[in-house]
């Protein structure tokens, strides 16, 4: 079975102007590690993606954070998928916590960008994970096997091995409070075993699934020493172009 290849994802939400992007496009472009050693992403505000697809690195790889699902139509203040491909976007953020709770998007609007992602050629990064309260009743795979089942209605196997999940449990995001490694790792589990069930334990052990909450250069190595956790989903600590580095080079050694 080929080795999976590690992926580093900065999830720049709504953070940075036009100068910062450059400023930091520019620190990592040559200083990344190669394609086939690592996926060295940034996820960046739709607005920005054109800047920095233009400037991207040969080893930088670029995606959007959202977009709608509809081909187009009047949904003002939306980017429709075939708006993110053409700005040169290869990835899209799907089911950010943030975008569920803030934005009320539902597992049926997550799946219909699922197919949208598809139908564009933009890769799936599908954004899975829970509450607070669910972990501590002990719910955590029930309810991410049902988030998993949504979110991969009618997908094909060739599809699946296309997307990219990103394990953020929400008590974990933003608030400096990570998953031990091998809590990450157990759950992780849990989610290539859900895998396995829908597509077969061929296609389960090439998806790529990554963790993501408070990741911060000071523990990402312990992460991606887990045997499961194949890279990860990062914010705050991945504005800074310095810590992104960090964070490729510590994949590159898993
Ligand atoms: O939401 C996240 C990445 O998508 C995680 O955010 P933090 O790394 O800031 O906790």
């Amino acid at each position: 079975m080929a080795k999976r290849i590690p992926v580093i994802a900065a999830n720049w939400k709504m953070f940075k102007t036009k100068d910062e992007a450059l400023e930091f496009i520019f620190a990592v472009n040559a200083a990344v590690p190669s394609r086939d050693e690592v996926e060295s992403i940034i996820c960046a505000p739709a607005i920005l993606l054109n800047l920095l697809v233009k400037r991207e690195g040969e080893h930088i790889r670029i995606g959007a954070q959202n977009m709608h699902y509809a081909d187009e139509g009047a949904f003002t203040g939306e980017n429709s998928p075939a708006q993110v491909k053409t700005a040169g976007a290869e990835y899209i953020l799907i089911g950010h916590s943030e975008r569920r709770s803030l934005f009320n998007e539902t597992d049926k609007d997550v799946n219909l960008k699922m197919h949208a992602a598809f139908k564009y050629d933009l890769a799936p990064i599908l954004c899975i994970g829970e509450q607070l309260d669910t972990r501590e009743a002990n719910k955590t795979k029930e309810v991410l096997d049902v988030q998993l089942d949504k979110a991969f209605e009618g997908v094909s196997k060739e599809q699946a091995l296309k997307t990219i999940v990103a394990y953020e449990p929400v008590w974990a995001i933003g608030t400096g409070k990570t998953a031990t490694p091998q809590m990450a790792n157990d759950t992780i589990k849990d989610v290539r075993a859900k895998l396995s069930d829908l597509y077969g334990a061929e296609v389960a052990a090439q998806v790529r699934i990554l963790y993501g909450g408070s990741v911060k250069p000071d523990n990402i190595e312990s992460l991606l020493q887990e045997s499961d956790i194949d890279g990860a989903l990062i914010g705050g600590a991945a504005l800074d172009h310095k810590n992104f580095l960090t964070f490729t080079k510590a994949a590159k050694n898993k």
